[in-house]
């Protein structure tokens, strides 16, 4: 809440400007009662014109200035509340920028997106609202005790009792609905996150007829939220009736005191009308108090959430190393586990790899092939041991410029919105003509591109839904290999090519001075490797070239025989 707050300090002029304007607004609407009570005491009933003439004159003039107040405070109050908002969003996608996996691991992607969106956009509108409206009406309920008061304390002592008990009453169910409000907010993450996974898995959807299942799942998320979002509202708009009670047996309290003439002082008919107009004009200060308390509640709600992404423990801290890598290699006893969980999925890896070499990872699924890739660009840290490149653990290096010298092609070949050739400068940001068809070139993709209609220049749609999984497969390698990187990563990223046109590629590599590791499920691919590391349930299990790994590893050996059959056998 309070980081959420030091975002509005920066506006603080505004704000006071605002705030001024509202208290002007509202002195207008608090002496209107006092100007009625003296033009009916000393005007009406004393037949007095010219009283009546002049203070009614008073009132329009207050009122000019109070609507002139009013339309400039909701000029402060726009600029304050969207300004503040504006700068939430920006905070909150740099620190999401800096995140570790780590960090991605405690907020889901669907739940940033609704604290970025959603949440910023709530508490943008409880700025202006408070600004502009909310906060008159607990000012207006204060100033009006302390008018009436004034005007005739003996009667007024009856909201001196009844306005705390509202308060006592106000409080709790405030702090009720706050917890509540952040229950729905959860809801509204989980159905962003149905959203989310619907649309980006459209294909795969259809593809299984589970368009039943996904709807049933949208609607279960939905329900869900729909129902916790009526209990809540159910519970806060109760205060509603109770207030318009409390407030009307006020109302007759007054009335009753004043008829029956007890401990009244003699009260006038102007005052008990300016009383009884206070407690009018309390009522409907009050009324909009369920409204208020859904909108801070949801706001504290919002503020807490955005506190939580804004105050998260940075995982990784960065080293101060900076240097260009050869590439070299060494994992020392190295152990691993995500975070938040308590099983190792890399146990005791050591190995070292020269710079320039090319190494095939292979391993069943699950075994820990993509984890030891994503220590290698400090993606994660190790549980155990080290991870050094050139001698340097990784962690003594920028994170920046570590990252900066290694081309990582991950699994699921991610394309962006805009050109092939955006795609290709999303990796090296003033890359030439040249080395675009270089990096397509080698990539083995460059005689597809040009048959494309705009060639490099021929837009991809989201996440690349016009082109064919190797040829995604192929662009994502191109991205990679544009920034020559010293260290190449690739996640099972030739699992789409045909042989021949891996065999192809696999060559164009070899004119890259950069170490590359190569996870793999062919045996075509380990064959044409330096060497190969074979994994098994998280473990290191051979080391070698092909021809020494199928002499002694029994697993190596079964892969073989499973993908060459016939040929294991004439061996
Ligand atoms: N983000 C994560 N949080 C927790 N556990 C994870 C996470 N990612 C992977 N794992 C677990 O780590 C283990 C190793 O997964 P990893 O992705 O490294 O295997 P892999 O060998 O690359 O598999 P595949 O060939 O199927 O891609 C698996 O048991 C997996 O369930």
């Amino acid at each position: 809440m309070k980081t959420v707050w030091s975002f509005l300090s920066t506006y603080r002029v505004a704000v006071y400007i605002a705030l001024s304007l509202t208290l002007l607004e509202l002195s207008v609407e608090l002496i209107q009662p006092l100007l009625i009570s003296r033009i009916i005491d000393e005007g009406i009933l004393q037949e007095d014109l010219s009283v009546v003439l002049v203070w009614g004159g008073v009132m329009v003039l207050l009122s000019l200035i109070a609507f002139a107040a009013g339309i400039t405070n909701s000029f402060y109050a726009a600029h304050a509340s969207q300004h503040a908002g504006y700068d939430m969003r920006v905070a909150l996608y740099k620190k999401i920028q800096q995140f570790s996996f780590a960090n991605f691991q405690q907020f889901p992607t669907s739940s940033l997106l609704t604290r970025a969106t959603n949440d910023v956009t709530q508490l943008q509108n409880t700025i202006f609202m408070s600004l502009r409206i909310m906060l008159r009406a607990p000012l207006l309920v204060l100033g009006s005790v302390i008018l009436a008061l004034f005007v005739n304390w003996q009667l007024a002592l009856i909201l001196v009792v009844t306005i705390p008990l509202l308060l006592v009453i106000l409080l709790y169910i405030m702090k009720k609905a706050g917890r509540l409000f952040k229950a729905v907010q959860a809801r509204v993450d989980r159905v962003n996150n149905v959203v989310q996974e619907n649309l980006t898995a459209i294909r795969l959807i259809k593809s299984f007829t589970r368009r039943d299942y996904e709807s049933t799942r949208f609607h279960g998320a939905s329900e869900e939220l729909q129902n916790k979002t009526i209990t809540t509202l159910r519970i806060v708009e109760a205060t509603m009736p109770i207030i318009l009670l409390i407030m009307n047996v006020s109302i007759m309290a007054v009335l009753w005191f004043d008829t029956t003439g007890v401990q009244t002082g003699g009260a006038s008919v102007g005052e008990v009308v300016a009383i009884v107009n206070y407690v009018t004009r309390m009522t409907g200060a009050l009324s909009i108090f369920s409204m208020i308390i859904i909108i801070f509640s949801r706001a504290k709600a919002s503020a807490d959430r955005i506190g939580d992404v804004l105050e998260a423990e940075e995982y990784m801290e960065d080293g101060e190393t900076s240097m260009k890598l050869q590439g070299e290699i060494a994992f020392n006893d190295v152990s691993f586990r995500y975070p938040g969980t308590n099983k190792d999925v890399l146990k005791n890896i050591s190995f070292r790899i020269k710079a320039g070499e090319t190494i095939a990872v292979l391993g069943a699924t699950g075994s820990g092939k993509t984890s030891l890739f994503q220590l290698i660009p400090r993606l994660f840290d190790a549980s155990k041991g080290s991870v050094a490149i050139d001698g340097q653990p990784v962690e003594s290096l920028q994170a920046k410029e570590l990252r900066s010298q290694i081309g990582y092609v991950p699994q699921e070949a991610m394309l962006f919105t805009g050109t092939i050739a955006d795609n290709l400068r999303w990796g090296k940001e003033h890359a030439t003509e040249e080395e675009l068809i270089d990096a397509l070139t080698s990539a083995q993709i460059y005689d597809k591109v040009e048959e494309l209609p705009d060639g490099m220049y021929t837009r991809v749609g989201q996440r690349g839904v016009n082109l064919s999984g190797g040829q995604k497969q192929r662009i994502s390698i191109a991205r990679a290999l544009i920034r020559n990187p010293s260290i190449l990563l690739l996640d099972d990223s030739t699992s789409a090519l045909d042989v021949k046109t891996e065999a192809r590629l696999l060559d164009a590599l070899r004119h890259y001075s950069c170490t590359t590791f190569m996870i793999t499920q062919k045996l075509s691919t380990t064959m044409s490797a330096d060497r190969i590391l074979l994994f098994d349930h998280g473990e290191l299990l051979a080391e070698g070239t092909h021809d020494h790994l199928l002499e002694t590893s029994p697993i190596y050996q079964q892969i073989y025989e499973s993908q060459f059959g016939g040929e294991a056998d004439a061996r």
